[in-house]
């Protein structure tokens, strides 16, 4: 019975045919141009910034819909994110046991290798799932512009980060970047706690642990500095290098600016509270 439960969800994440012969091509799998998330990024901007100036174009929702619609937004981006978690997870642990020999590629895309190599099967498809789950989640911003808290939580942080993450996601996908795998293991599982937090908050169950889903995202950006360091120490030591250096680079520059945005908001928000309490 064990057995059959551990093959059906394997089937279901990993095995269906079109996971496992899944094929991110450029230029003709849906979004799998540069231009697609470039364009996704500059609707979501525009439309932001022109809710945000003429406020009257929004259409009024009232305060029993709007948690309705967020609180099922919330729910359905927690499931997504433990499925791709589970997904992802499962599908690098057959890799792994598919290559005994050579578990670098844990670390390290051998560069060699991946040039002109097909980005094919479960972690590329888990890859491409996640990055469209990016695009899922331009509605927190409009379910925030369509709230009575707008003006307080419409953050620079917020936006900044809704806006640039689709960009990031393409780029882990379509250079087949190292660790790229491990990026989305761990962003879903802390997006597991965080829209778990935000669905909580939706059907008036306000959670007690906010401090924690902070302090969980900023574990991940300084993760992210472990994962870095490992990448460079392969890519400059293995033969061939490892593949999406250079978009690591910027990736790591990107996580530096949410340490920093977001140690910001950890300051704001819960040392001032301390400070309440105290006073
Ligand atoms: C605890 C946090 C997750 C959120 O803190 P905030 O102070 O912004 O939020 P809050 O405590 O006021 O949240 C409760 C409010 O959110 C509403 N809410 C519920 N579901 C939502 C959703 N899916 N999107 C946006 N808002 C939502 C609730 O109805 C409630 O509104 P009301 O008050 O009207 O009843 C924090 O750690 C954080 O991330 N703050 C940065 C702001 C942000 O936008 N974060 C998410 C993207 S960054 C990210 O995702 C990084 C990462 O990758 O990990």
């Amino acid at each position: 019975m064990k057995d059959l439960d551990t093959n059906i969800v394997h089937y279901w994440l990993v095995g269906n045919p079109i996971i496992s012969q899944f094929e991110f091509k450029h230029g003709q799998t849906f979004g799998a141009t540069l231009l697609f998330p470039i364009l996704s990024i500059l609707i979501y901007l525009s439309f932001t910034l022109l809710s945000l100036r003429f406020p009257s174009l929004l259409p009024i929702v009232s305060t029993a819909t709007l948690r309705c619609v967020t609180a099922t937004h919330s729910l359905v981006l927690c499931i997504l994110s433990l499925i791709m978690v589970v997904g992802c997870g499962i599908s690098v642990i057959y890799e792994m046991a598919a290559n005994v020999h050579d578990w670098n590629w844990i670390i390290c895309y051998n560069m060699l290798n991946y040039k002109n190599a097909l980005l094919r099967g479960p972690i590329v498809f888990w890859s491409y799932v996640f990055y469209f789950s990016k695009i899922l989640e331009f509605l927190d911003t409009l379910l925030i512009l369509l709230s009575r808290s707008r003006s307080r939580r419409l953050s620079f942080l917020h936006v900044y980060h809704h806006a640039l993450v689709p960009l990031f996601c393409y780029f882990g996908v379509a250079t087949g970047q190292s660790m790229w795998h491990v990026g989305v293991i761990t962003n879903a599982s802390v997006h597991v706690l965080m829209y778990a937090y935000y669905f909580l908050f939706a059907i008036g169950k306000k959670p007690r642990w906010k401090k924690l889903v902070t302090n969980v995202q900023i574990g991940q950006f300084m993760f992210c500095f472990v994962c870095f360091g490992a990448v460079m120490y392969y890519h400059f030591t293995s033969e061939f290098g490892c593949s999406g250096i250079d978009v690591w680079f910027y990736t790591f520059c990107f996580n530096v600016s949410l340490l920093a945005l977001f140690l910001n908001f950890h300051f704001k928000t819960y040392a001032k509270n301390n400070s309440k309490k105290t006073s």
